[in-house]
């Protein structure tokens, strides 16, 4: 689940906030998140996740209110609780497939599990590229890697920034349908930050839909004065 509520962010130096309407994503739902550039998109994920600190606001995530956690204890919980699918994949180049997935379980002070590494690339159908190069891998199958990685902790919820970004149509319908089904098979609660018209159109609704669908559309943001930021 997602909640956050009056939720404001200000970057240093910037002379206004960005505000974000409330949202209540229920545990296992899915959030669109759109927008045109500059809107706030990315800075919302930032919140989510945890990575700063609102300028006013309250944001829980998993049952966890992020404003109690102190920074060491952040960075622990985020490991645990979040799956990121950054735009950028973030791949390390000088690694292989496998053991950029180790990295994610090392990084969350966990050991080494080639087990649940190989039972993760296996649901995304790319077990037999564990041994090549991010740079051995076309740009599809990457993603999938970083699917993996993404979800290799059995994280309460699943941050997708631009996953359909240069794709064209066939695979930006495989991106979203991967997406969702890789969500719904960890009950964990997605959510799509997407600048890309095409997405809410690939996201199943109505009554065989997807369970809990619901859109957020950021607007180009009216911008704060300073003196209005509780
Ligand atoms: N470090 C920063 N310092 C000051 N302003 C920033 C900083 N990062 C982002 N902004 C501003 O905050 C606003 C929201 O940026 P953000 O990156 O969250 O938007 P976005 O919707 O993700 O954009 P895009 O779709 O282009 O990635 C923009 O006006 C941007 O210029």
């Amino acid at each position: 689940m997602i909640r956050t509520q009056d939720l404001r962010y200000q970057y240093a130096g910037a002379d206004a906030a960005l505000q974000f309407p409330d949202v209540d994503v229920a545990q296992g739902a899915v959030l669109l998140l759109s927008g045109p550039s500059g809107c706030g998109k990315s800075t919302w994920l930032a919140l989510v996740a945890g990575l700063v600190a609102p300028t006013a606001g309250t944001v829980e995530v998993a049952d966890q209110s992020l404003h109690a956690l102190k920074s060491v204890a952040a960075d622990a919980w985020r490991a645990r609780a979040i799956g990121f699918l950054p735009q950028k994949l973030h791949l390390s180049a000088a690694l292989t497939v496998q053991q950029n997935l180790a990295m994610a379980q090392w990084a969350a002070g966990q050991p080494e599990d080639a087990t649940a590494i190989h039972t993760a690339l296996q649901a995304l159908g790319v077990a037999e590229l564990a041994g090549r190069k991010p740079a051995q891998l076309s740009g599809g199958q990457a993603q999938r890697v970083a699917l993996a990685r993404a979800v290799l902790l059995q994280p309460r919820v699943l941050l997708a920034d631009e996953p359909t970004a240069s794709l064209d149509d066939e695979a930006a319908a495989d991106a979203v349908a991967l997406l969702l089904a890789t969500a719904r098979t960890h009950g964990a609660t997605l959510v799509i930050a997407t600048h890309d018209a095409r997405v809410a159109a690939l996201i199943p609704t109505g009554p065989d839909g997807q369970i809990g669908f619901q859109p957020l559309h950021l607007l180009r943001q009216p911008l704060l004065k300073q003196e209005q930021v509780a």
